[in-house]
């Protein structure tokens, strides 16, 4: 189930109206045979073993011994997931999010999206792909702020998170970290791998030792219709984070990479000498006086 975000002009469903919230999420418990790390004798004695989530890793078990072992605290969820989606622009990523989302939904799982409020391009509470397909979506400056947004319970019983414009969420590496391994959620991020410098763009590329699969797609370059691995930015502004669409970038392979900026670089000087030859014609025309 899709969990609209509050826009003011749609309607949100009422949670009643989604069935997977009569279903409670059970504690899970874990039978103490298939516990790979509990091997105390008084934890042998009990059928189950109810699971706590993971404070700080620490391991502690009571056991008979007077040397007492470290406790184990292990989170109580079903383990989660981390699926990772990565490329130049125009790959595909959003489109690839937004499938698998629609494909988890169909699966009667309930899912939520967030992406980052500074991307303004298209819908600000949608998730927008370059050929216009669209899910609504929490738009967000942050990852912390997402549970609290949606609300704890509605929270608690989400199966699936999908996160797209990754690089622009500077907490990303610990939202990951917890809605996975500690809340066993699914979630699933599209970002940008690189800037238009070819550098690691955010704490996307931080995430893979957390990913259960990465995906890297491609776009058809734009100058040899090749595969594109990379973004080329057509404007001379500087700064890593500029929102753009087509307007400032392409997707260009590896050659065109290089040989675009210089294309791209000539053809700025000679749009500028044409300038400056109409502008110095029309002053000396006498129609400018
Ligand atoms: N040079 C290009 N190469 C590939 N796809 C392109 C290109 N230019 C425009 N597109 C369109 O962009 C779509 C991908 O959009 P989207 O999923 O939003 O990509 P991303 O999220 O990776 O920027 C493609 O399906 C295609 O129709
Ligand atoms: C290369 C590059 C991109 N951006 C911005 C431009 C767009 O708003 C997004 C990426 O959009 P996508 O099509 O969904 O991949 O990121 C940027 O700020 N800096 C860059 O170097
Ligand atoms: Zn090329």
């Amino acid at each position: 189930m899709l969990f609209m975000c509050k826009m003011n002009s749609l309607f949100v469903p009422a949670l009643s109206n989604f069935p997977s919230f009569s279903k409670q999420i059970p504690p899970s418990y874990l039978p103490f045979s298939e516990y790979p790390f509990c091997t105390s004798s008084s934890l042998k004695n009990s059928h189950f073993l109810h699971l706590k989530p993971l404070s700080s890793f620490a391991c502690s078990m009571s056991t008979s011994s007077k040397v007492s072992a470290p406790r184990m605290e292990v989170s109580r969820l079903p383990s989660g997931e981390i699926h990772v989606i990565i490329g130049p622009m125009f790959a595909g990523k959003t489109t690839a999010l937004l499938r698998r989302i629609q494909s988890e939904s169909n699966n009667g799982r309930s899912v939520a999206i967030i992406k980052s409020n500074k991307d303004t391009r298209y819908e600000l509470d949608s998730i927008v792909t370059h050929d216009g397909a669209k899910l609504s979506c929490w738009a967000l400056p942050d990852l912390s702020s997402f549970r609290e947004k949606i609300g704890v319970d509605v929270y608690d019983k989400l199966d699936v998170i999908g996160i797209d414009e990754a690089q622009f969420f500077e907490d990303l590496y610990g939202f990951c970290c917890k809605a996975a391994d500690h809340d066993g959620k699914t979630v699933i991020v599209a970002g940008l791998d690189g800037d238009y410098m070819r550098r690691s763009f955010g704490s996307v590329l931080d995430i893979i030792p957390l990913a259960d699969s990465v995906t890297k797609l491609t776009a058809r370059c734009e100058f040899c219709g090749k595969r594109a691995f990379f973004t080329l930015r057509k404007t001379e502004q500087t700064q890593t984070e500029l929102i753009g669409g087509p307007d400032v970038y392409m997707p260009v392979c590896r050659l065109h990479y290089f040989n675009g900026q210089a294309v791209i670089e000539a053809a700025r000087i000679v749009l500028e000498s044409q300038s400056i030859k109409r502008d110095s014609y029309l002053e000396a025309s006498p129609l400018s006086n």
